[in-house]
């Protein structure tokens, strides 16, 4: 099988490359590295042992993607990572956000329509339920969506909303769209792993820079939810879970009849809040995580969770990795590469 992966040399894509290759299958990326770097896919060939074809450029480049099609052995199905992720971000440049995430969606598929490859992943997000209701956690997939809280939430869920659309306009498709809870982790060897540009926005990685001392401590946004501890709960899910995911899900659609659309959750099931996450990282790294509790980050909603169940009997695929697991494997990395890929 030969998979094209838009956005390869991200934190997820790469995990997924080395995954598909280690699985023999082979593998194109099309990535412009706005938000990676080509060493990625350096480390990702040198870890699999096998080769990529690596092409940089943009999805919303109709006339490169036909070329990618076009080139040498046929490509039988596309996962389509390439997009910007940042929440707060997308708030301050909404444009930005849907001529990246919806425009170049469109780009990839009116591609593939013309090119006639019809089987494909999208990433979605669980930001596409919003701020659920107590009642509706953990989340089904059929939990109500679309009352999101940023452009990127909505930028994702538009993107949904299109594949049913195309789904029934032309049935011949094989679609999977993968709501992903937060991924986190990296690959075991520390080789690969997440390479945010500046202060980092999410969680795990700013507890990473503390720990290693680049930053002082850790600003926990709000301790009067509605949980446990009073912190925002999220489930965390290991990076490489996500990638066998991914897997597991090309493998599936392989086997289903034509006229296939797949929405399903990639969590563990398990939430865990902030407290939980730095007293998790802190037992990992073996060094104290200093934290101050500051203000609610707008736009963060109380609880995420998701019920996997759906994918773990659609897909022969349960999320293994232990939170503990995610938080030494974070560590290893950061601490092997202080600078991301810039080292
Ligand atoms: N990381 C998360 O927490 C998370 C959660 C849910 C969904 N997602 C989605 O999963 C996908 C991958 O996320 P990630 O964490 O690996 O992000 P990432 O930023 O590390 O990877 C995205 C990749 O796409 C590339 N890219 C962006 N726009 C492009 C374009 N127009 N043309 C070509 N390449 C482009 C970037 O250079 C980068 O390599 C994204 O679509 C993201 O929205 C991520
Ligand atoms: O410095 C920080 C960063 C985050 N948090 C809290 O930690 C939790 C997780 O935050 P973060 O790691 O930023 O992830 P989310 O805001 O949950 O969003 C991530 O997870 C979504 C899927 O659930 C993806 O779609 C988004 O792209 C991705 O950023 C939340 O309760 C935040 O309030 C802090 O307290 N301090």
């Amino acid at each position: 099988m030969h998979v094209l992966v838009t956005g390869g040399a991200g934190y997820i894509g790469s995990h997924t490359c080395l995954h598909l290759l280690q699985s023999g299958m082979d593998v194109t990326v099309i990535d412009n590295f706005c938000n990676s770097s080509p060493e990625a896919l350096n480390r990702v060939q040198a870890l699999s042992g096998r080769s990529l074809h690596a092409v940089q450029g943009d999805v919303r480049d109709a006339a490169l993607l036909d070329q990618v099609f076009q080139r040498g052995q046929a490509i039988d199905a596309v996962i389509h990572f390439a997009g910007l992720k940042a929440v707060g971000e997308s708030v301050a440049e909404p444009t930005r956000y849907y001529d990246n995430n919806v425009a170049g969606s469109l780009s990839v598929i009116q591609a593939m329509d013309r090119a006639s490859v019809s089987t494909l992943i999208f990433s979605s997000t669980a930001t596409v339920y919003g701020d659920p209701s107590s009642e509706d956690l953990p989340l089904r997939e059929t939990a109500p969506c679309g009352f999101t809280l940023s452009p990127y939430a909505t930028s994702k869920w538009m993107v949904e909303r299109c594949l049913a659309d195309l789904q029934l306009a032309q049935p011949h498709w094989r679609i999977a769209c993968l709501r992903y809870f937060n991924p986190v982790g990296a690959h075991h060897s520390g080789r690969i792993g997440e390479n945010p540009r500046g202060i980092p926005n999410n969680l795990v990685p700013y507890i990473s820079q503390v720990a290693l001392g680049m930053r002082e401590k850790v600003s926990v946004y709000g301790n009067d939810y509605a949980t446990p501890d009073g912190t925002g709960v999220r489930d965390y899910i290991h990076v490489m879970d996500l990638a066998e995911g991914h897997g597991a899900t090309l493998e599936y659609l392989g086997k289903q009849p034509q006229g296939t659309l797949l929405t399903l959750n990639l969590g563990t099931g398990q939430g865990a809040s902030v407290l939980d996450v730095i007293n998790t990282f802190s037992a990992a790294c073996g060094r104290p995580i200093p934290f101050q509790v500051v203000a609610r980050r707008p736009g963060d909603v109380p609880v995420l969770c998701a019920d996997a169940t759906l994918a773990n009997q659609l897909l022969n695929w349960q999320a293994t990795r232990s939170l503990s697991q995610m938080c030494h494997d974070s560590w290893h990395w950061q601490t092997h590469n202080p600078q991301g890929y810039d080292t």
